[in-house]
């Protein structure tokens, strides 16, 4: 018989392997392909970190201009996507936009076969901006984007299709580093749906069309969002700490806060916080930044709760433009590259996922018949 484990949420217990991350190693550690985050978010553009976790290699310059140029050449989406696109509320949320889209690409374009992985990632990866903006843009502003630019990135091209609009240099390099912090983080709850749906040897787009269900909800991926919709109701710092105060007192979760794996702090939080500190001080903000640090440092003091990866962005995203509602389909474009690598990588060495259950229902009866039932 199984053992029955000892915590909820199968916190502790090693599910499988991965050569991809390591997280909360050291402490407070996160690595990719053993390189640290801290040093990839300094040094490299998303698109090279995006290249290490698919390809296992940080690549030299002519490998990374022939990626980016292969990318850009796959931004275009075809009609049949675009007019479900256009069929879609504006009221609805985005990571169902981006849900559907992905799961209609695969109607489209379908994965034949194993063989043709990398190639239906690296065009996910090249259209899921295009997605998201088409809708976007369609369902609130009427306009029909062209979605094939010329920008260099893939933080540039969504920033340009959302804002119509070249982004500048600044935004472009803070959503090089947002898309970077993002990337992957190991057995996360939307990585391992994509593990599970691929250990039945379903195709990539179920998996990640699966894993978006999963990063969509609060405790997770959509924190970012439920961040930002709380530090905009505060209007001061100390504002922000007496109604956080009330929060507490009355033991409500604070979303972007905390962590199922890091015990003291989240590493991507400190490199997206001095960001969000840059941005504010080009936009000239007073508010929002004072309260987001005045958010940190109460949680801190009355919980020993940290800032997770999401809470900082809110405040970042938010002094670029972005919609609030825009957050979490963003980790979605950059959360792609880990997602698709580990479907890769549990193809490579698969057993079909399934644990067992501790039963704890009703002891064996009879069926009573109908007429007898209460
Ligand atoms: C990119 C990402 O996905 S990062 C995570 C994003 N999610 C959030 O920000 C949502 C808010 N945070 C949380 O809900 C949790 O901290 C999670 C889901 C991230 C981790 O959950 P767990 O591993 O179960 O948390 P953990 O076991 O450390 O919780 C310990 C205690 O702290 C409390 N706690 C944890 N996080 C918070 C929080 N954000 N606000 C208030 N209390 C909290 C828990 O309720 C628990 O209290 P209890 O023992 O009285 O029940
Ligand atoms: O690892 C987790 O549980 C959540 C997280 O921070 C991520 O997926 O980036």
């Amino acid at each position: 018989m199984a053992k029955a484990l000892s915590g909820a949420g199968l916190r502790g217990q090693v599910a499988g392997k991965t050569a991809l991350s390591t997280v909360g190693v050291s402490g407070s550690g996160l690595t990719y392909r053993g390189y640290d985050v801290k040093d990839l978010a300094n040094n490299c553009q998303f698109e090279e970190v995006a290249y290490l976790i698919l390809k296992g290699k940080l690549p030299n310059q002519q490998e990374l201009d022939a990626y980016k140029t292969k990318l850009k050449s796959m931004r275009g989406l075809p009609q049949a996507l675009k007019d479900v696109l256009e069929r879609i509320p504006a009221d609805a949320h985005p990571m169902d936009v981006l849900r559907t889209g992905c799961s209609m690409l695969g109607n489209l374009e379908m994965e034949k076969d194993f063989s043709e992985q990398d190639a239906v990632t690296d065009r996910m990866l090249a259209c899921f901006p295009s997605i998201i903006c088409y809708w976007y843009r369609f369902s609130h502003d009427g306009v029909k984007v062209d979605v094939e630019t010329d920008d260099d990135s893939i933080g540039a091209h969504f920033l340009h299709l959302l804002h119509g609009e070249k982004p500048n240099e600044l935004h472009e390099q803070v959503m090089h580093v947002s898309l970077i912090l993002y990337a992957e983080h190991e057995f996360n709850a939307s990585t391992f749906t994509a593990r599970v749906c691929a250990s039945t040897l379903s195709d990539m787009h179920s998996c990640i069309t699966g894993a978006i269900g999963s990063l969509r909800g609060p405790l997770h991926g959509g924190a970012n969002e439920a961040a930002m919709e709380m530090i905009e109701g505060f209007t001061s710092a100390d504002h922000a700490e007496e109604e956080m105060m009330g929060k507490l007192a009355r033991k409500e979760k604070i979303m972007g806060f905390g962590h199922a794996i890091y015990s003291e702090s989240d590493p991507r939080n400190e490199i997206i916080k001095g960001w969000s500190e840059k941005l504010a001080k080009d936009v000239g903000d007073e508010v929002l930044y004072p309260v987001s640090v005045r958010c940190e440092e109460v949680m801190w003091r009355e919980k020993k709760l940290f800032c997770n990866a999401d809470f900082f962005h809110a405040s970042a995203y938010h002094f670029m433009g972005i919609p609030t509602k825009l957050f979490t389909p963003i980790f979605v474009m950059s959360r792609l590259t880990g997602w698709a690598a580990h479907v890769m990588e549990q193809r490579a060495d698969n057993r079909i996922i399934r644990p067992s259950a501790e039963y704890t229902g009703e002891d064996l009866r009879a069926v009573t018949p109908i007429a007898e039932r209460a």
